[in-house]
């Protein structure tokens, strides 16, 4: 059996603090602070569990935290910039590596390819004339091309 990227990447667990790490550095570095200086004591807990949903776990955004809608209206209206997204990229992957997440060319290819569609979307949605839909259902991210972990 493949497992899921959430599984590959040491369940919700794993997820949970790479994302702790991540927003504790994202709330030290000088062009993300101010985008994220109102989040809540819960924002890493909470994106760690949509993203766990999205990498194939269990169903707590959907469940417990409002569903895809209410990711999506989180990013309405702040007009963040490309910069701002690439930093969040960037510093998000040093974290991975920091902790240890999975390396493997395999796992890294569709880990990435997630943060880019992902923060694309984020910022397409945050701008001021943007016309979002927030009823897209939740997505789900798999391998793609690479099919599966690295295996020798
Ligand atoms: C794959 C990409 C992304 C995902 C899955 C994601 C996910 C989320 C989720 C689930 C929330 C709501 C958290 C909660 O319920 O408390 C949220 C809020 C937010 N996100 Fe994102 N996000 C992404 C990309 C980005 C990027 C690139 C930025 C900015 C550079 C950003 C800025 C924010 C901000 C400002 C909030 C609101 C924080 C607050 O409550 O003050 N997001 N995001």
């Amino acid at each position: 059996m493949v497992p899921t990227l959430l599984e590959w990447m040491g369940g919700i667990g794993g997820l949970e603090h790479l994302m702790e790490v991540f927003y504790t550095r994202v709330a030290a570095d000088e062009l993300l602070e101010p985008v994220f200086r109102s989040m809540s004591p819960e924002h890493a807990k909470h994106v760690a569990a949509f993203v766990g949903e999205v990498f194939g776990g269990p169903k707590t955004y959907s469940e417990g935290y409002g569903g895809h809608p209410a990711m999506i209206r989180h990013h309405v209206g702040r007009a963040l910039s490309d910069a701002q997204r690439k930093r969040w990229v960037t510093l998000l992957l040093e974290c991975a590596d920091e902790v240890g997440a999975p390396d493997d060319p395999e796992f890294r290819s569709a880990f990435v390819a997630y943060l880019e569609w992902g923060s694309r979307l984020a910022v397409i949605n945050s701008q001021p004339e943007a016309d979002v839909t927030t009823e897209a259902p939740m997505p789900s991210w798999g391998w793609g091309e690479v099919k599966g972990p690295y295996t020798k």
